[in-house]
């Protein structure tokens, strides 16, 4: 067991150096709000214990309203703190008066000289409510918390329920209970708070990845469709190119404009526009593997570029199942759309090496396409 002094050492260091901790967690931007009460409440754990420590067998009933006065006020502090930071609006009045009333019990003890058991079972009773409170408030609104960290700040804090609730009789009937006491109360103390920080921390990394996910998302998605845009085509295409490069790989750049797709606008307005290029949207990536990209280009025109075909022949057989899709009846609010699609179609490398080469080679195919009587698709250069 270690000594008793030691123990404080180390408690206290460590209180100290969690209060800077939350204290560096306040100024970190977008971090929910808490930390700050609970730089304090772990402040006020810190200054019990040095008071405890200043405190020989001897005086040790002098310091004791100081000791009580500073646990107690933990509590609220804590529970402040995690109102705060589960964004919950409670009214915790009721907290303050209990560490209130925890005082005052201890205060009458005192100076009516009531035995030990009875002197420290108010303020012990006071701080097992409270932090079974917190554990149980943690576990009722943990759901979009750090789980981990959640989880074992709300057992950390309902074993300190426990411990605390139990201290006064288990001292009563093992006066060495004292000792161990200390030591379990100030691992149980140390891993909530830890526990409370890497809610604080993990919480801030969550909303970091997500931040992140979103602006790739709005960065590189169309929106509509949730294809890529040009921006991500341009970024995978060194990609496709990599695999390309592979012995028996060709790669593929279709440029696929729909026909007659303005007349559904006019006639059945946007919103079934919109619909209409859903599906196509859907139907292009069903056509395709999941490692060809999809984008859409302009209003109604969209890229696919087709990576590891094993031979230029099988890009024209992609354009016709592609062509079979699209042409195939869209329904949208019970009414079916009869559409058509121009397909151009540019390889790498004989038509170009790079991606704005190869897709003004599949452009031209396309018009081509386009002006002989549209819905069709050819090769660039291969039109008659
Ligand atoms: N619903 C909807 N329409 C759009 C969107 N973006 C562009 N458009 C419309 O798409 C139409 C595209 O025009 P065109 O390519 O000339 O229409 P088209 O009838 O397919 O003409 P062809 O290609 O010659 O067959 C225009 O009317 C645009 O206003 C969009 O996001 N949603």
């Amino acid at each position: 067991m270690m000594s008793y002094e030691a123990v404080h050492t180390f408690g206290s260091t460590t209180y100290f150096i969690f209060m800077l901790l939350f204290i560096w967690a306040v100024q970190i931007p977008r971090t929910n709000p808490g930390a700050g009460w609970w730089a304090l409440s772990i402040g006020c754990a810190l200054l019990a214990r040095l008071s405890l420590f200043f405190a020989s067998p001897a005086d040790d009933q002098r310091l004791l309203p100081v000791y009580v006065a500073f646990i107690v006020l933990e509590k609220p502090l804590l529970l402040t703190g995690l109102a705060r930071f589960l964004n919950l609006n409670l009214r915790l009045r009721w907290c303050w008066a209990a560490a209130l009333a925890g005082e005052l019990w201890l205060l009458l003890a005192l100076a009516a000289g009531f035995a030990p058991f009875l002197r420290a079972s108010g303020y012990c009773s006071v701080n097992a409510v409270l932090l079974a409170c917190t554990g149980w408030l943690i576990l009722q609104h943990r759901a979009g918390f750090p789980r981990w960290p959640m989880a074992m700040a709300a057992a950390a804090s309902l074993a300190l329920a426990v411990h605390w609730l139990a201290a006064p009789a288990l001292i009563e009937l093992f006066p060495i209970w004292s000792r161990y006491a200390f030591v379990v109360g100030t691992a149980l103390v140390l891993t909530q708070y830890f526990s409370l920080l890497a809610a604080v921390l993990a919480l801030f990394q969550m909303r970091l990845i997500d931040a992140e996910a979103k602006a790739l998302e709005m960065a590189f998605q169309d929106p509509l469709t949730g294809l890529n845009n040009k921006r991500y085509m341009n970024t995978l295409f060194d990609q496709a190119l990599l695999l390309a490069t592979r012995p028996h790989h060709v790669v593929a750049v279709f440029y696929i404009d729909l026909d007659n797709f303005k007349p559904i606008n006019d006639t059945a307005g946007h919103g079934v526009g919109d619909e209409v290029l859903k599906t196509v949207a859907a139907r292009l990536k069903s056509c395709t593997r999941s490692t060809d990209i999809c984008a859409r280009v302009g209003g109604d025109e969209f890229v696919v570029i087709a990576t590891q075909l094993e031979h230029d022949g099988q890009a024209s057989d992609v354009a016709g199942k592609l062509l079979a899709r699209l042409t195939e009846g869209i329904q949208v609010a019970g009414q079916v759309y009869a559409l058509g699609a121009s397909i151009g179609i540019a390889l790498y490398p004989q038509h170009g090496r790079s991606l704005a080469e190869l897709v003004q080679c599949a452009d031209n195919a396309m018009y081509h396409v386009k002006r002989n009587g549209k819905s069709g698709c050819v090769v660039y250069g291969a039109a008659p």
